[in-house]
């Protein structure tokens, strides 16, 4: 297939160039094998006028790791179909087709309504990082051509805990937290790195008590994406939550323990009401939970144990955890090469949350200088704490929970007679009132969200372990 599209670099002229030249995008296919130490999934996905002369995408899963057993299988096909369609938005978004053609099942007009809304809300900052009118008129259209109709599947003697680990500090904490089930528990491990597998040796897991699943994007988007076509954010978690139910179905687990924070409900643009965390949301996970009854599987349970916390409050209570900060890694920039690249927004968050209640040594140690001395990364800490255009497109915390964390190191320099950190100093000279007051410090960190979906025995575990502290000693 040639590819005859070249950049304008204007993302709303490409977006309808686009769209005329890849009218049609289609779910073509999806097969699966039981192979002898792993069970490999490829869909099959096109784009263009016709299929003689399209794009052809066949990305790829592996499952290994825990043995699955025999005929655990027969009752995958629904939950690998709709894993398709949350795997179609990475290649769909490259062309922005006005219509998508699902051949691979077939859905009900609810269930392309609930895929409309998760598309369009999931891609919310792809759209609009690429000047991209998300209620375009007719911006996706989805049509089923399939006979093959998938009923919610029941599912008997399901039993234990998926925990998907990512690596970063919420899941190292649901582990701790977790602990008391070990043996109930299965850790599912996406394209792992150093700081997941770390993860599990410091909780001592066992390899039949681990899933790993290689996730195979077709190199044929990247080229793309070198070429000029479309890219952007894609709803990450959402992924993670279709893949884990095929894992529960596949292994037979009942929950699903996700480690997303209240933080994540925040908007990235409020006015535009985009989120990056969207798919991390506690809107998504409603949303999941009632596709899940409605769709899938019924006797499924999706929810995330921290939903209650903040960012904060969790660097608070992983910093009390012994060893805890040089295992895990939340710094996506240096995902692969391992540890904190020390300049992007995930870093420069964490070293602020985690700073009150770390040595400036060891932390300083850890993230290989004191990042809150560096002056250079002063309009990226103020657009932390709200003072910028723009909020960073990242996984982090609230502004009022960066300005807590600033405003609690500032009392505390102040009370025992030491400078602030450069950036702290700087930030409250700037713009005194910002500066909060040790009781209103107190009651951000204090403040626990009453929105969420917790099973009676899961919200016991979390009200054992967030305990309220005091701040300051007088
Ligand atoms: C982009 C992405 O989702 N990356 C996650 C992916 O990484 P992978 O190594 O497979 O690809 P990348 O090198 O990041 O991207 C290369 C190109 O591939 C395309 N692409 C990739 C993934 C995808 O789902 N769709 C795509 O179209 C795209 O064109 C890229 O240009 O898997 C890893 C785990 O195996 C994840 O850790 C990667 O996530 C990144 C660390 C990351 O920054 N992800 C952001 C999307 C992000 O903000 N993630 C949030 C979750 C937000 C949410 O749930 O909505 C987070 O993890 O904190
Ligand atoms: N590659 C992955 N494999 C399995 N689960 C993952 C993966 N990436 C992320 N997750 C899950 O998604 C959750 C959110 O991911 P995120 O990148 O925000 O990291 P985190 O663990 O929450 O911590 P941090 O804020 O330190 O990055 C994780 O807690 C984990 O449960």
């Amino acid at each position: 297939m040639k590819m005859d599209y070249v950049s304008s670099g204007i993302g709303k002229t490409d977006f309808l160039q686009l769209r005329k030249l890849y009218p049609l995008f289609v779910f073509s296919r999806v097969s699966w094998e039981n192979r002898l130490d792993h069970l490999y999934i490829e869909y099959e996905f096109w784009t263009g006028k016709n299929s003689r002369n399209a794009l052809f995408f066949r990305p790829s899963l592996k499952v290994y790791g825990r043995p699955i057993e025999k005929g655990s299988a027969e009752w995958l096909d629904p939950f690998l179909f709709q894993l398709g369609l949350i795997e179609l938005i990475s290649y769909w978004k490259a062309t922005c087709s006005p219509e998508i053609l699902i051949q691979a099942g077939s859905l009900a007009a609810s269930q392309i309504k609930w895929w409309q809304k998760l598309y369009l809300k999931g891609l919310g900052e792809f759209f609009f990082r690429n000047g991209i009118e998300r209620d375009y008129p007719g911006i996706l259209h989805i049509e089923c051509d399939s006979a093959k109709q998938f009923r919610p599947v029941e599912i008997f003697s399901l039993q234990g805990n998926l925990i998907p680990v990512g690596g970063g500090k919420d899941s190292f904490l649901t582990l701790e937290w977790m602990k008391e089930e070990k043996e109930n528990n299965l850790c599912f491990l996406l394209n792992p790195i150093k700081a997941q597998w770390d993860t599990l040796r410091y909780f001592s897991y066992p390899l039949d008590q681990v899933i790993v699943v290689e996730r195979q994007i077709d190199s044929l988007l990247l080229g793309l994406n070198k070429k000029g076509f479309l890219n952007g954010h894609t709803p990450f978690s959402a992924l993670l939550a279709f893949l884990g139910t095929m894992l529960m179905a596949l292994y037979k687990i009942k929950n699903y323990v996700a480690s997303q924070e209240s933080s994540a409900n925040h908007p990235t643009v409020p006015s535009e009401s985009i989120n990056h965390q969207y798919s991390k949301s506690y809107e998504f996970e409603r949303d999941f939970q009632k596709f899940l009854a409605d769709s899938l599987c019924p006797s499924f349970s999706y929810f995330s144990l921290l939903r209650p916390l903040s960012e904060i409050q969790i660097a608070r209570l992983i910093s009390e955890i012994p060893g805890a900060l040089s295992v895990f890694q939340s710094c996506n920039k240096n995902r692969h090469c391992g540890g904190w690249c020390g300049h992007c927004a995930k870093c420069l968050f964490s070293f602020l949350i985690f700073r009150p209640f770390v040595e400036a040594q060891k932390i300083s140690g850890i993230f290989g200088s004191d990042l809150l001395e560096k002056q250079s990364l002063f309009s990226l800490f103020l657009s932390l704490c709200g003072k910028a255009e723009q909020r960073p497109f990242e996984c982090l915390g609230t502004e009022e929970e960066s300005l807590a964390a600033a405003s609690l190191l500032w009392h505390k320099a102040k009370a025992t007679g030491k400078k602030p950190p450069v950036l702290i100093e700087k930030l409250f000279s700037q713009y005194p009132h910002l500066l909060m007051t040790r009781n209103a410090i107190q009651a951000t960190y204090d403040l626990v969200n009453t929105e969420h979906s917790l099973p009676k025995k899961f919200l016991s575990l979390l009200q054992k372990n967030v305990i309220k502290k005091a701040l300051f000693d007088d």
